[in-house]
């Protein structure tokens, strides 16, 4: 049995404009995520990838198929038993300020997912858990006083990730976390995801759509197209024998993407200690 099942998925929203077609975002999508590991999912703007990270978390219901968590059907859950199950699976947003309510303190965001899932906690605890957590994410304790627009991208972005690893999911998806920030700090953020994996053994379904990110960061990769998923692959084996010929047209269209995006990256997949330097707890938050 795998961590997340998903079988036979589909979702077809309504037509935006009055007159307009439905659109079927998912088609018939299944796909295995196995504990600790990186699946990505790549496609082009529309594909559907982001519909799918939410279905996975049935942050929105789907019209056909199923999905199992830790061997649980997630579709046939009670509101009540889904909001306890949620505290397992977290998302992290591509806009970190979008995703943040903009009126309370840092310290009370992060503190959020715990407040619900362990409504017992005193307020010392949440408190300690809290700064924790902050220190971290490579944030110092003054932020918990701030708002979120008092910080900068990448440091909002460690907020969107503090507040989703203090409930100690098993199972993050990554909407698109880095695409939204300076290429300087987007390394930084995948390697900040790179140590808290390997430290909590948690699986990723990162959504992408930039081949250079998810080259560095996946275990395997699941290529979608209008809706589909034409190929999963472990990802060395998807970059030197493309099996789809969509497949192989995002292939070249990244071998002529940004070079300093590749340098980022190379930095990145070379020595992950170069990329937390001066985030150590403490020192850390006021570069980005
Ligand atoms: N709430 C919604 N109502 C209507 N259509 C929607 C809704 N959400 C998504 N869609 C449509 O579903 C399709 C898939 O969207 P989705 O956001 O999943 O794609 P994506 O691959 O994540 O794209 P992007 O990389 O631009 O985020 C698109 O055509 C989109 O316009």
């Amino acid at each position: 049995m795998s961590l997340v099942e998903v079988d036979a998925v589909h979702k077809t929203f309504p037509p935006r404009r009055r007159g307009g077609n439905p659109v079927h975002a998912l088609r018939g999508v299944s796909l295995r995520i196995e504990e600790a590991e990186t699946l990505a999912v790549i496609g082009e703007s529309g594909s559907g990838k982001s519909t799918l990270g939410r279905a996975v978390l049935r942050l929105l219901d789907v019209d056909q198929g199923t999905v199992t968590f830790a061997g649980k059907d997630l579709g046939a859950l009670s509101p009540q038993e889904l909001r306890a199950q949620r505290a397992t699976m977290q998302i992290v947003f591509q806009e970190p300020y979008e995703s943040l309510n903009p009126r309370l303190s840092i310290g009370a965001i992060v503190a959020e997912p715990l407040e619900i899932h362990n409504p017992r906690l005193g307020t010392k605890e949440i408190r300690r858990q809290v700064l924790e957590t902050l220190d971290r994410v490579g944030l110092p304790a003054t932020v918990a006083n701030r708002l979120p627009g008092e910080l900068s991208g990448g440091q909002q972005q460690r907020v969107g990730i503090g507040r989703a690893i203090i409930s100690r999911p098993r199972f993050m998806v990554l909407d698109e976390p880095t695409s939204s920030l300076d290429l300087s700090i987007r390394a930084q953020i995948l390697a900040l995801l790179a140590e808290l994996q390997q430290e909590y053994g948690m699986a990723y379904l990162f959504v992408s759509h930039d081949m250079h990110t998810v080259e560095w960061v996946s275990d395997r990769i699941a290529v979608m197209y209008l809706g589909e998923v034409v190929e999963t692959a472990p990802t060395q084996q998807l970059f030197s024998a493309p099996g789809h010929a969509y497949t192989q047209t995002l292939l070249s269209a990244r071998l002529s993407a940004d070079p300093r995006e590749r340098h980022a990256y190379k930095a990145f997949a070379g020595d992950t200690s170069v990329t937390t330097a001066g985030f150590r707890p403490g020192a850390a938050g006021g570069q980005e």
